[in-house]
């Protein structure tokens, strides 16, 4: 039975992300994404569920970050979870009473609509998760008056729902992956996805489209690009990449390799199944048979062959 870590306590939405994911894991619940990911690094734990990005908010930017600075780990597994937001409080709380709200920053930025229209003198202060929100506003003498968290959660901690469905869209999904130290990879299923890191060697006009070429010519789609600053100063970025294909298809392994030789440094993160189990459209020309007739050819032509 794996050991994975995630971001705690009981009743996230990562929590729920990992049961769907490994139903038979031990939990090990942690204060941060960076704590889970340490965990998974130093072998405290197996793996790791962390966030990725969200359908309204964006990039969850820790979770990019770690993935390019921190020691290396592979995505094995990726999930999309439907996320509902309510609003918690202790039993006998009314919604005049509500001044301070305490939650995950990415569900401030989800709700802001509804805090805007029915909180509007509220103060809403930054937690290191819903869960964790909702069990600090479980506590008697807790300086929060309610907690934006899963239903879950509420239970979980004995808070009642004052508002439930309360984002500012009803169809909101956060993407989680399933990270491990590195090691073998999952097998191509046709449905595939790869993450990558790139960081450019050189500033110069065309850098960009430069390791966008590398895709396009050999028909890979992407799904997510992301400029991330590198530290070193203004105008210093490194770029985050998701695209369609596994690592073992010729079109998609010729173009990292591309990328390899035009950039200054490529971390791969993995090529795993998709959770929509999408398959990608191959552009005449890209298949693997067609790579490998074409160096069948070259071998041909460079034998004297013509
Ligand atoms: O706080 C939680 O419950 C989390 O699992 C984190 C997190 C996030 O980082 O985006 C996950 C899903 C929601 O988008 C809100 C918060």
């Amino acid at each position: 039975m794996p050991r994975l870590a995630y971001l705690g306590p009981e009743g996230t939405f990562t929590e729920e992300a990992l049961r769907l994911l490994e139903p038979d894991a031990e939990r090990l619940p942690c204060a941060n994404v960076t704590a889970a990911l340490n965990a998974a690094r130093g072998g405290e734990a197996d793996g790791a569920v962390v966030p990725l990005e969200n359908s309204l908010e964006g990039a969850i930017t820790t979770t990019l970050d770690e993935f390019a600075w921190g020691e290396p780990l592979l995505i094995t597994a990726e999930l999309l979870l439907p996320v509902r937001f309510s609003l918690l409080a202790r039993p006998g709380t009314e919604l005049p009473h509500i001044k301070r709200v305490y939650t995950h920053p990415a569900a401030i930025t989800q709700c802001r609509a509804y805090v805007a229209r029915e909180l509007p003198d509220a103060v809403v202060v930054s937690a290191p998760s819903t869960a964790a929100a909702a069990q600090e506003v479980a506590l008697p003498g807790s300086p929060y008056d309610a907690a934006i968290a899963a239903r879950i959660a509420g239970e979980h901690y004995g808070l009642v729902e004052l508002a439930g469905d309360i984002g500012d869209r009803s169809d909101t999904v956060t993407r989680f992956v399933r990270v491990s130290r590195p090691g073998p990879l999952p097998e191509p299923t046709g449905s595939d996805r790869t993450t990558l890191v790139v960081f450019l060697a050189d500033d110069h006009p065309g850098a960009l489209l430069e390791m966008l070429t590398e895709f396009s010519v050999r028909g890979v789609n992407l799904s997510r690009i992301e400029s991330r600053p590198t530290g070193d100063g203004i105008g210093r970025y490194f770029f985050h990449f998701d695209f369609e294909g596994h690592v073992a298809d010729a079109r998609v392994g010729e173009a990292i390799a591309g990328l390899h030789r035009i950039c200054g440094e490529v971390r791969f993160l993995g090529s795993y199944p998709r959770a929509d189990g999408v398959a990608p459209q191959i552009k005449r020309g890209t298949a693997d048979g067609e790579f490998a007739e074409a160096g069948e050819w070259l071998a041909r032509v460079r034998a004297g062959q013509v």
